[in-house]
Protein backbone atom coordinates (compact mmCIF):
# COMPACT_ATOMS: atom_id res chain seq x y z
CA UNK A 1 0.00 0.00 0.00
CA UNK A 2 1.59 3.16 -0.66
CA UNK A 3 2.07 5.50 2.04
CA UNK A 4 0.04 8.53 2.21
CA UNK A 5 1.50 11.79 4.37
CA UNK A 6 -1.00 14.17 3.46
CA UNK A 7 -2.10 16.42 6.58
CA UNK A 8 -4.91 16.54 8.02
CA UNK A 9 -5.88 20.06 7.10
CA UNK A 10 -5.32 19.04 3.46
CA UNK A 11 -7.56 16.28 4.16
CA UNK A 12 -10.58 18.73 5.15
CA UNK A 13 -9.64 21.46 2.42
CA UNK A 14 -10.04 18.54 -0.39
CA UNK A 15 -13.17 17.87 1.14
CA UNK A 16 -14.60 21.16 1.44
CA UNK A 17 -13.58 21.99 -2.14
CA UNK A 18 -15.38 19.00 -3.11
CA UNK A 19 -18.68 20.16 -1.80
CA UNK A 20 -17.99 23.91 -2.87
CA UNK A 21 -17.74 22.87 -6.12
CA UNK A 22 -20.70 20.33 -6.01
CA UNK A 23 -23.41 22.57 -4.07
CA UNK A 24 -26.03 19.50 -4.56
CA UNK A 25 -24.05 16.85 -3.77
CA UNK A 26 -24.48 16.86 0.06
CA UNK A 27 -28.13 16.91 -0.28
CA UNK A 28 -29.01 14.52 -3.26
CA UNK A 29 -26.62 12.33 -2.72
CA UNK A 30 -25.05 11.59 0.64
CA UNK A 31 -20.84 11.42 -0.11
CA UNK A 32 -20.18 8.17 -0.04
CA UNK A 33 -16.35 7.96 -0.43
CA UNK A 34 -16.94 5.68 -3.59
CA UNK A 35 -19.17 8.39 -5.35
CA UNK A 36 -16.45 11.15 -3.87
CA UNK A 37 -13.85 8.99 -5.61
CA UNK A 38 -16.06 8.48 -9.10
CA UNK A 39 -16.37 12.54 -9.39
CA UNK A 40 -12.61 12.90 -8.52
CA UNK A 41 -12.04 10.19 -11.62
CA UNK A 42 -14.14 12.01 -13.44
CA UNK A 43 -12.67 15.20 -12.74
CA UNK A 44 -9.14 14.03 -13.29
CA UNK A 45 -8.28 14.09 -9.93
CA UNK A 46 -5.07 11.94 -8.76
CA UNK A 47 -6.36 9.08 -7.10
CA UNK A 48 -4.60 9.59 -4.10
CA UNK A 49 -6.26 12.86 -3.74
CA UNK A 50 -9.52 10.63 -3.00
CA UNK A 51 -8.14 8.34 -1.08
CA UNK A 52 -7.55 10.77 1.66
CA UNK A 53 -11.19 11.71 1.18
CA UNK A 54 -12.04 8.74 2.05
CA UNK A 55 -9.73 8.37 4.78
CA UNK A 56 -10.86 10.82 6.69
CA UNK A 57 -14.70 10.43 6.37
CA UNK A 58 -14.03 7.13 7.22
CA UNK A 59 -13.06 7.92 10.74
CA UNK A 60 -16.38 7.61 13.19
CA UNK A 61 -17.20 10.87 15.17
CA UNK A 62 -17.69 10.17 18.73
CA UNK A 63 -21.28 11.91 19.30
CA UNK A 64 -21.94 14.18 21.75
CA UNK A 65 -23.77 11.25 23.69
CA UNK A 66 -20.31 9.03 23.78
CA UNK A 67 -17.14 10.09 26.09
CA UNK A 68 -15.46 12.84 24.86
CA UNK A 69 -12.17 12.92 27.35
CA UNK A 70 -11.66 10.13 29.97
CA UNK A 71 -10.19 11.16 32.96
CA UNK A 72 -6.61 12.78 33.61
CA UNK A 73 -3.93 10.25 33.71
CA UNK A 74 -0.88 11.56 34.86
CA UNK A 75 1.33 8.76 34.05
CA UNK A 76 4.41 9.71 32.53
CA UNK A 77 4.46 9.28 28.60
CA UNK A 78 5.39 6.04 27.15
CA UNK A 79 7.67 6.19 24.43
CA UNK A 80 7.24 3.99 21.39
CA UNK A 81 8.67 3.40 18.11
CA UNK A 82 7.54 4.43 14.76
CA UNK A 83 7.28 2.10 12.26
CA UNK A 84 9.52 4.04 9.41
CA UNK A 85 6.39 3.87 7.47
CA UNK A 86 4.72 5.38 9.14
CA UNK A 87 3.89 9.18 8.50
CA UNK A 88 2.11 12.03 11.37
CA UNK A 89 -1.12 10.43 9.86
CA UNK A 90 0.35 7.11 10.74
CA UNK A 91 0.30 4.28 8.23
CA UNK A 92 -2.48 1.85 9.26
CA UNK A 93 -5.49 4.74 9.44
CA UNK A 94 -4.46 5.11 5.76
CA UNK A 95 -4.28 2.39 4.44
CA UNK A 96 -7.01 -0.28 6.42
CA UNK A 97 -9.24 2.74 5.84
CA UNK A 98 -8.89 2.71 1.88
CA UNK A 99 -9.38 -1.48 2.50
CA UNK A 100 -12.44 -1.08 4.46
CA UNK A 101 -13.60 1.64 1.79
CA UNK A 102 -12.80 -0.89 -1.08
CA UNK A 103 -14.78 -3.49 0.77
CA UNK A 104 -17.65 -2.02 2.30
CA UNK A 105 -18.15 0.77 -0.50
CA UNK A 106 -21.92 0.36 -1.88
CA UNK A 107 -23.05 -0.02 -5.32
CA UNK A 108 -24.05 3.24 -6.90
CA UNK A 109 -27.52 2.48 -7.02
CA UNK A 110 -27.74 1.69 -3.38
CA UNK A 111 -29.29 4.51 -1.27
CA UNK A 112 -27.47 3.18 2.34
CA UNK A 113 -24.31 4.29 3.44
CA UNK A 114 -22.10 2.89 6.17
CA UNK A 115 -19.41 6.41 6.52
CA UNK A 116 -20.57 8.58 8.85
CA UNK A 117 -19.76 12.43 8.16
CA UNK A 118 -17.30 14.44 10.60
CA UNK A 119 -20.27 15.73 13.40
CA UNK A 120 -18.79 19.17 14.89
CA UNK A 121 -19.09 18.29 18.36
CA UNK A 122 -15.88 20.25 19.52
CA UNK A 123 -15.37 23.40 21.71
CA UNK A 124 -12.02 25.23 20.60
CA UNK A 125 -11.06 28.96 22.15
CA UNK A 126 -8.68 31.16 20.80
CA UNK A 127 -7.04 33.40 23.31
CA UNK A 128 -5.41 36.96 20.94
CA UNK A 129 -8.07 35.96 18.36
CA UNK A 130 -7.73 39.47 17.77
CA UNK A 131 -4.00 39.66 16.40
CA UNK A 132 -2.25 38.73 13.12
CA UNK A 133 -2.28 34.79 14.05
CA UNK A 134 -5.45 34.68 15.92
CA UNK A 135 -7.94 36.34 12.92
CA UNK A 136 -6.85 34.02 9.95
CA UNK A 137 -6.23 31.24 12.97
CA UNK A 138 -10.12 31.54 13.40
CA UNK A 139 -10.87 31.50 10.27
CA UNK A 140 -9.19 28.38 9.80
CA UNK A 141 -10.60 26.76 12.87
CA UNK A 142 -14.01 28.48 11.74
CA UNK A 143 -14.08 25.81 8.49
CA UNK A 144 -13.66 23.17 10.36
CA UNK A 145 -16.20 20.24 10.21
CA UNK A 146 -15.48 18.64 14.06
CA UNK A 147 -16.32 22.56 16.07
CA UNK A 148 -19.34 23.53 17.30
CA UNK A 149 -18.63 26.56 19.15
CA UNK A 150 -15.57 28.90 18.26
CA UNK A 151 -14.64 31.53 21.34
CA UNK A 152 -12.88 33.87 20.39
CA UNK A 153 -11.03 36.46 22.98
CA UNK A 154 -8.56 39.31 22.96
CA UNK A 155 -8.25 42.27 25.53
CA UNK A 156 -9.32 44.49 21.89
CA UNK A 157 -10.87 44.59 18.99
CA UNK A 158 -12.74 40.84 18.67
CA UNK A 159 -16.14 41.84 17.98
CA UNK A 160 -15.94 42.81 14.52
CA UNK A 161 -13.44 39.23 13.93
CA UNK A 162 -16.21 37.21 15.42
CA UNK A 163 -19.38 39.45 13.69
CA UNK A 164 -17.17 38.92 10.26
CA UNK A 165 -16.30 35.18 10.61
CA UNK A 166 -19.58 34.51 12.01
CA UNK A 167 -21.60 34.74 8.39
CA UNK A 168 -19.72 32.21 7.25
CA UNK A 169 -21.76 29.53 6.27
CA UNK A 170 -19.89 26.40 8.90
CA UNK A 171 -21.12 24.56 11.05
CA UNK A 172 -19.62 26.43 14.73
CA UNK A 173 -21.27 29.31 15.99
CA UNK A 174 -18.52 32.13 16.55
CA UNK A 175 -18.90 33.94 20.14
CA UNK A 176 -16.56 36.97 20.98
CA UNK A 177 -15.21 37.64 24.38
CA UNK A 178 -13.21 40.83 25.05
CA UNK A 179 -11.24 41.87 28.12
CA UNK A 180 -10.06 40.22 32.12
CA UNK A 181 -14.33 40.15 32.96
CA UNK A 182 -15.12 37.92 29.82
CA UNK A 183 -12.27 35.66 29.88
CA UNK A 184 -13.34 32.87 32.27
CA UNK A 185 -16.67 32.56 30.33
CA UNK A 186 -15.34 32.30 27.57
CA UNK A 187 -12.91 29.14 28.38
CA UNK A 188 -16.03 27.24 30.35
CA UNK A 189 -16.20 23.85 28.83
CA UNK A 190 -13.41 24.45 25.76
CA UNK A 191 -11.98 20.88 24.52
CA UNK A 192 -9.05 22.48 23.22
CA UNK A 193 -7.43 26.16 24.11
CA UNK A 194 -5.08 28.27 21.70
CA UNK A 195 -3.14 30.80 22.91
CA UNK A 196 -1.62 33.37 19.79
CA UNK A 197 -1.56 36.68 22.67
CA UNK A 198 1.38 38.16 22.84
CA UNK A 199 3.75 40.78 21.06
CA UNK A 200 5.31 39.41 18.19
CA UNK A 201 9.13 40.26 17.45
CA UNK A 202 10.55 43.08 14.86
CA UNK A 203 14.03 43.17 13.29
CA UNK A 204 16.85 42.70 15.07
CA UNK A 205 15.12 41.21 17.95
CA UNK A 206 15.39 37.51 19.09
CA UNK A 207 12.39 35.74 20.57
CA UNK A 208 13.66 36.00 23.66
CA UNK A 209 13.12 39.65 24.23
CA UNK A 210 9.80 38.70 24.02
CA UNK A 211 9.88 37.27 27.17
CA UNK A 212 9.09 40.33 29.76
CA UNK A 213 5.68 40.86 27.80
CA UNK A 214 5.12 37.78 26.50
CA UNK A 215 5.79 35.48 30.06
CA UNK A 216 3.18 37.66 32.01
CA UNK A 217 0.13 37.53 29.61
CA UNK A 218 0.86 33.44 28.83
CA UNK A 219 0.93 32.96 32.85
CA UNK A 220 -2.47 35.22 33.39
CA UNK A 221 -4.06 33.38 30.51
CA UNK A 222 -3.20 29.91 31.36
CA UNK A 223 -4.24 30.77 35.23
CA UNK A 224 -7.71 31.61 33.93
CA UNK A 225 -7.49 28.05 31.83
CA UNK A 226 -6.61 26.27 35.03
CA UNK A 227 -10.05 27.76 36.95
CA UNK A 228 -12.72 26.76 33.93
CA UNK A 229 -11.02 24.54 31.28
CA UNK A 230 -8.55 22.42 33.75
CA UNK A 231 -9.37 19.29 31.40
CA UNK A 232 -8.87 20.90 27.62
CA UNK A 233 -5.83 20.79 25.51
CA UNK A 234 -3.87 23.94 25.76
CA UNK A 235 -1.63 24.99 22.40
CA UNK A 236 0.66 27.67 23.38
CA UNK A 237 1.55 29.62 20.32
CA UNK A 238 2.79 32.65 21.94
CA UNK A 239 7.00 33.65 21.84
CA UNK A 240 9.35 32.98 23.61
CA UNK A 241 7.58 28.96 23.13
CA UNK A 242 10.93 27.41 24.62
CA UNK A 243 10.05 29.38 27.93
CA UNK A 244 6.10 30.38 27.79
CA UNK A 245 5.51 26.52 27.90
CA UNK A 246 7.69 25.95 31.38
CA UNK A 247 5.55 29.04 32.53
CA UNK A 248 2.12 27.23 31.60
CA UNK A 249 3.55 24.08 33.22
CA UNK A 250 4.35 26.12 36.38
CA UNK A 251 1.24 27.27 36.64
CA UNK A 252 -0.99 24.51 36.07
CA UNK A 253 1.02 22.93 38.72
CA UNK A 254 0.12 25.23 41.15
CA UNK A 255 -3.47 24.93 40.65
CA UNK A 256 -3.10 21.27 41.16
CA UNK A 257 -4.31 20.56 37.60
CA UNK A 258 -1.34 20.07 35.42
CA UNK A 259 -1.66 17.26 33.26
CA UNK A 260 1.39 17.15 30.94
CA UNK A 261 0.11 14.72 28.18
CA UNK A 262 -2.45 18.11 27.30
CA UNK A 263 0.06 21.01 27.13
CA UNK A 264 1.91 21.41 24.03
CA UNK A 265 4.03 23.97 22.46
CA UNK A 266 2.99 24.76 18.88
CA UNK A 267 6.67 23.83 16.34
CA UNK A 268 4.04 22.68 13.90
CA UNK A 269 5.72 25.88 11.64
CA UNK A 270 9.22 24.41 11.67
CA UNK A 271 7.33 21.28 10.09
CA UNK A 272 5.39 22.85 7.31
CA UNK A 273 8.36 25.17 6.66
CA UNK A 274 11.35 21.72 6.65
CA UNK A 275 8.29 20.01 4.41
CA UNK A 276 8.29 23.05 1.87
CA UNK A 277 12.69 23.88 1.88
CA UNK A 278 13.16 20.35 1.37
CA UNK A 279 10.79 19.61 -1.09
CA UNK A 280 11.59 22.52 -2.80
CA UNK A 281 15.57 22.41 -3.03
CA UNK A 282 14.98 18.08 -3.87
CA UNK A 283 12.46 18.68 -6.50
CA UNK A 284 9.68 16.40 -4.42
CA UNK A 285 6.16 16.26 -4.30
CA UNK A 286 5.16 18.29 -1.58
CA UNK A 287 2.41 16.03 -0.42
CA UNK A 288 4.57 13.68 0.29
CA UNK A 289 7.93 14.93 1.91
CA UNK A 290 7.46 14.34 5.85
CA UNK A 291 10.44 15.72 7.78
CA UNK A 292 10.58 15.61 11.83
CA UNK A 293 12.06 19.07 13.59
CA UNK A 294 12.96 18.19 17.72
CA UNK A 295 14.48 20.35 19.97
CA UNK A 296 12.92 23.76 20.83
CA UNK A 297 11.32 26.93 19.22
CA UNK A 298 13.98 29.41 18.75
CA UNK A 299 17.15 29.49 16.89
CA UNK A 300 19.45 26.24 17.25
CA UNK A 301 17.59 24.91 18.94
CA UNK A 302 15.25 23.69 15.87
CA UNK A 303 16.33 20.98 14.77
CA UNK A 304 15.16 19.05 11.46
CA UNK A 305 15.93 15.53 10.84
CA UNK A 306 16.99 15.91 7.42
CA UNK A 307 18.37 12.04 7.72
CA UNK A 308 14.58 11.15 8.84
CA UNK A 309 13.12 13.09 5.73
CA UNK A 310 10.55 11.05 4.15
CA UNK A 311 10.62 10.10 1.34
CA UNK A 312 14.43 8.74 2.04
CA UNK A 313 16.23 11.38 -0.15
CA UNK A 314 19.95 12.21 0.26
CA UNK A 315 21.81 15.40 1.13
CA UNK A 316 25.22 16.79 0.23
CA UNK A 317 27.26 18.23 3.95
CA UNK A 318 26.39 21.72 2.17
CA UNK A 319 23.11 20.62 1.51
CA UNK A 320 22.08 19.38 5.02
CA UNK A 321 23.94 22.73 6.74
CA UNK A 322 22.02 24.51 4.08
CA UNK A 323 18.58 23.58 4.62
CA UNK A 324 19.00 23.56 8.10
CA UNK A 325 20.30 27.22 8.97
CA UNK A 326 17.19 27.81 6.55
CA UNK A 327 14.71 26.14 8.63
CA UNK A 328 16.01 27.72 11.98
CA UNK A 329 16.13 31.28 10.60
CA UNK A 330 13.08 31.08 8.48
CA UNK A 331 10.94 33.31 11.48
CA UNK A 332 13.85 36.11 10.91
CA UNK A 333 13.32 35.84 7.28
CA UNK A 334 9.78 36.80 7.84
CA UNK A 335 10.49 39.14 10.17
CA UNK A 336 12.69 40.77 7.94
CA UNK A 337 10.38 40.70 5.31
CA UNK A 338 8.01 42.16 6.90
CA UNK A 339 10.25 44.85 8.13
CA UNK A 340 8.60 45.92 11.28
CA UNK A 341 5.37 45.18 10.71
CA UNK A 342 5.28 41.64 12.81
CA UNK A 343 6.48 38.29 12.28
CA UNK A 344 4.86 34.75 11.01
CA UNK A 345 1.17 35.24 10.44
CA UNK A 346 -0.54 33.50 7.65
CA UNK A 347 1.76 30.37 7.50
CA UNK A 348 1.21 30.52 11.69
CA UNK A 349 -2.12 30.33 11.12
CA UNK A 350 -2.06 27.40 8.84
CA UNK A 351 0.66 25.66 10.89
CA UNK A 352 -1.71 25.96 14.31
CA UNK A 353 -4.70 25.09 12.81
CA UNK A 354 -3.37 22.00 11.21
CA UNK A 355 -2.28 21.37 14.78
CA UNK A 356 -6.13 21.81 16.45
CA UNK A 357 -7.68 19.99 13.82
CA UNK A 358 -5.03 17.28 14.81
CA UNK A 359 -6.14 17.22 18.26
CA UNK A 360 -10.14 17.40 17.15
CA UNK A 361 -9.22 13.88 15.36
CA UNK A 362 -7.61 12.80 18.02
CA UNK A 363 -10.31 13.84 21.12
CA UNK A 364 -12.41 12.80 18.39
CA UNK A 365 -11.20 8.56 18.83
CA UNK A 366 -8.60 8.66 15.54
CA UNK A 367 -6.30 6.13 16.86
CA UNK A 368 -3.25 7.58 14.23
CA UNK A 369 -2.63 10.74 14.88
CA UNK A 370 1.21 12.10 14.88
CA UNK A 371 2.69 15.44 14.91
CA UNK A 372 5.55 17.17 16.21
CA UNK A 373 5.29 18.80 19.28
CA UNK A 374 7.10 20.59 22.11
CA UNK A 375 5.65 19.00 24.98
CA UNK A 376 7.09 17.49 28.56
CA UNK A 377 9.71 14.70 28.08
CA UNK A 378 11.91 12.14 28.97
CA UNK A 379 13.27 11.79 25.48
CA UNK A 380 16.48 13.60 26.27
CA UNK A 381 17.88 15.26 29.61
CA UNK A 382 15.95 18.09 29.34
CA UNK A 383 12.31 18.39 30.84
CA UNK A 384 10.62 19.49 27.83
CA UNK A 385 11.87 18.72 23.99
CA UNK A 386 10.26 19.19 20.55
CA UNK A 387 10.05 15.54 19.29
CA UNK A 388 7.24 13.29 17.33
CA UNK A 389 4.31 12.72 19.43
CA UNK A 390 1.24 9.81 19.16
CA UNK A 391 -2.04 12.01 19.97
CA UNK A 392 -5.18 10.23 21.56
CA UNK A 393 -8.20 11.24 23.64
CA UNK A 394 -6.31 11.99 26.53
CA UNK A 395 -3.75 14.39 25.05
CA UNK A 396 0.18 12.38 24.29
CA UNK A 397 -0.38 9.23 24.04
CA UNK A 398 3.46 8.55 23.65
CA UNK A 399 6.54 10.59 22.68
CA UNK A 400 8.05 8.88 19.47
CA UNK A 401 11.84 7.88 20.73
CA UNK A 402 13.19 6.31 17.47
CA UNK A 403 13.30 9.21 15.69
CA UNK A 404 15.92 10.71 17.44
CA UNK A 405 18.17 7.23 17.38
CA UNK A 406 20.80 6.42 14.83
CA UNK A 407 21.19 10.19 14.10
CA UNK A 408 23.54 11.51 11.17
CA UNK A 409 26.92 13.22 12.78
CA UNK A 410 26.02 16.89 11.75
CA UNK A 411 22.30 16.16 13.62
CA UNK A 412 24.29 14.68 16.67
CA UNK A 413 26.50 17.48 17.05
CA UNK A 414 23.41 19.87 16.78
CA UNK A 415 21.00 18.02 19.47
CA UNK A 416 24.40 18.53 21.66
CA UNK A 417 24.47 21.92 20.59
CA UNK A 418 21.15 22.87 21.46
CA UNK A 419 20.67 21.71 24.83
CA UNK A 420 22.03 24.59 26.90
CA UNK A 421 19.98 27.00 25.16
CA UNK A 422 17.16 25.22 25.74
CA UNK A 423 17.63 24.11 29.30
CA UNK A 424 18.17 28.18 30.04
CA UNK A 425 14.82 28.51 28.79
CA UNK A 426 13.09 26.69 30.09
CA UNK A 427 15.19 27.32 33.85
CA UNK A 428 14.06 30.79 33.11
CA UNK A 429 10.34 30.01 32.55
CA UNK A 430 10.16 28.24 35.67
CA UNK A 431 12.14 31.07 37.66
CA UNK A 432 9.40 33.60 36.52
CA UNK A 433 6.48 31.83 37.72
CA UNK A 434 8.74 31.10 40.82
CA UNK A 435 9.09 34.52 41.34
CA UNK A 436 5.67 35.64 40.58
CA UNK A 437 4.75 33.26 43.47
CA UNK A 438 7.15 33.95 46.12
CA UNK A 439 6.17 37.99 45.55
CA UNK A 440 2.56 37.44 45.80
N1 LIG B 1 4.97 29.30 17.84
C1 LIG B 1 5.25 29.79 16.67
O1 LIG B 1 5.68 29.07 15.77
C2 LIG B 1 5.01 31.24 16.39
C3 LIG B 1 4.74 32.11 17.40
N2 LIG B 1 4.49 33.43 17.15
C4 LIG B 1 4.18 34.28 18.30
O2 LIG B 1 2.76 34.48 18.41
C5 LIG B 1 2.51 35.69 19.13
C6 LIG B 1 1.42 36.50 18.45
O3 LIG B 1 1.87 36.98 17.22
P1 LIG B 1 0.93 37.92 16.30
O4 LIG B 1 -0.44 37.37 16.24
O5 LIG B 1 1.67 38.17 15.06
O6 LIG B 1 0.88 39.24 17.19
P2 LIG B 1 -0.21 40.41 17.14
O7 LIG B 1 0.34 41.55 17.92
O8 LIG B 1 -0.64 40.65 15.76
O9 LIG B 1 -1.45 39.79 17.91
C7 LIG B 1 -1.39 39.49 19.27
C8 LIG B 1 -2.77 39.63 19.83
O10 LIG B 1 -2.71 39.31 21.22
C9 LIG B 1 -3.56 40.21 21.89
N3 LIG B 1 -3.22 40.27 23.29
C10 LIG B 1 -2.23 40.95 23.90
N4 LIG B 1 -2.30 40.76 25.23
C11 LIG B 1 -3.33 39.93 25.44
C12 LIG B 1 -3.93 39.38 26.60
N5 LIG B 1 -3.45 39.62 27.83
N6 LIG B 1 -5.00 38.59 26.44
C13 LIG B 1 -5.48 38.32 25.23
N7 LIG B 1 -4.99 38.83 24.11
C14 LIG B 1 -3.92 39.64 24.23
C15 LIG B 1 -3.39 41.53 21.17
O11 LIG B 1 -4.48 42.41 21.45
C16 LIG B 1 -3.34 41.08 19.73
O12 LIG B 1 -4.63 41.04 19.16
C17 LIG B 1 3.86 36.40 19.25
O13 LIG B 1 4.38 36.19 20.53
C18 LIG B 1 4.72 35.69 18.21
O14 LIG B 1 6.08 35.76 18.51
C19 LIG B 1 4.49 33.91 15.88
C20 LIG B 1 4.75 33.08 14.82
C21 LIG B 1 5.09 31.69 14.99
O1 LIG C 1 10.13 34.40 14.32
C1 LIG C 1 9.23 34.80 15.09
O2 LIG C 1 9.38 35.71 15.90
C2 LIG C 1 7.91 34.14 15.01
C3 LIG C 1 8.11 32.69 15.03
O3 LIG C 1 8.25 32.06 16.06
C4 LIG C 1 8.31 32.03 13.74
O4 LIG C 1 7.99 32.59 12.68
O5 LIG C 1 8.77 30.87 13.76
Amino acid sequence: MERNQTNPYQIHTLQRIFLCKNPSFLTENPPSPLSFIRNCARKGWVYKMAATYASTFSVKSTSSAGPRISPMQRKPFSSINLSPKSSFLGSQSQSSLLVSHNTKAPKSSQRSYSYMPPHASYKVAVLGAGGGIGQPLSLLIKMSPLVSALNLYDIANVKGVAADLSHCNTPSVVVDFTGAAQLADCLKGVDVVVIPAGVPRKPGMTRDDLFNINAGIVKNLVEAVADNCPEAFVHIISNPVNSTVPIAAEVLKRKGVYNPKKLFGVTTLDVVRANTFVADKKNLKLIDVDVPVIGGHAGITILPLLSKTKPEVSFSEKEVHELTVRIQNAGTEVVEAKAGAGSATLSMAYAAARFVESSLRALDGDSDVYECAYVQSDLTELPFFASRVKLGRNGVEAVISNEIEGLSEYEEKALEALKEELKASIDKGVAFVNKQTVAA
